[in-house]
């Protein structure tokens, strides 16, 4: 469970969050939809604890979150620009990753496999991240969350760049993973759609509030209106 308490951000004057509370459940798929600029990256970026500089309190597990150092954190985060170890190939970027979660050795090399084969990347297992496509970058920077088995999964913008194909390897990966692992994931994504078929609960980022609706009662036109008021 994540719980946020009053939580205030402000870049400057612009106030992205004035007492935001909100709580996230265990075992359930959120999607985060907002216009741009809506203070999704700014939201992820704090429960994933890069983003230090705000006032409230975030809580996992009614443990009070004490901006310790990300690799402390049970988060795992997709960032929307993401990195790697470009000397390394895909395969040891994945099995760094793993180690550095201390997932034991044999347990590392069938999750590899199994998000390479879920994702479509098993071909490119020696390749150097530089040799990649965009979005076979993106697929690798999904696959790096992944890797992690972490009680909180973090996507920003995992569907960006990705075809057709690719978009369903992901959504049903994400749903396999999620079915076994039972944590929280949460992908933010202005395609509504994916987030339709792979998410238990839609959160409308708006006017720095947050609200809930259910997937199944997800009526697209009425969140594309709300996202334009204002515009
Ligand atoms: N480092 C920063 N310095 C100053 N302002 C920032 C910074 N990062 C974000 N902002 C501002 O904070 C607000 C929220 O930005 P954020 O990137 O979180 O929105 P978003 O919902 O992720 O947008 P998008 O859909 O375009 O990715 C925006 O007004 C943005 O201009």
């Amino acid at each position: 469970m994540i719980q946020i308490s009053n939580l205030s951000k402000k870049y400057g004057e612009t106030v992205v969050f004035s007492d935001l509370n909100y709580t996230f459940e265990n075992a359930c798929i959120y999607g985060l939809v907002g216009r741009n600029g809506a203070g999704k990256t700014t939201l992820l970026n704090i429960l994933s604890n890069y983003e230090k500089n705000y006032t409230g309190v975030i809580s996992i597990d009614r443990k009070k979150m004490n901006k310790v150092d990300y690799l402390d954190m049970p988060v795992a985060y997709a960032m929307d620009q993401p990195s790697f170890f470009n000397e390394l190939t895909i395969y040891e970027n994945l099995l760094l990753i793993a180690s550095s979660r201390k997932i034991k050795k044999q347990e590392a090399f069938d999750k590899i496999e199994r998000i390479l084969d879920g994702l479509g990347l098993k071909k490119y297992e020696n390749y150097s991240p530089l040799e990649l496509s965009k979005g076979t970058m993106q697929r690798l920077n999904n696959a790096c969350a992944m890797i992690q088995e972490e009680k909180i999964t973090i996507f920003d913008e995992p569907f960006s760049g990705l075809d057709p194909v690719q978009m369903k390897l992901l959504e049903n990966v994400i749903v396999e993973f999620h079915k076994k692992e039972k944590g929280i994931y949460i992908i933010s994504s202005h395609d509504i759609e994916c987030l339709q078929n792979v998410c238990d609960k839609c959160l409308l980022l708006h006017n720095g509030q947050i609200r809930e609706i259910n997937m199944e009662e997800v009526d697209r036109e009425e969140i594309a209106k709300i996202l334009s008021e204002g515009e």
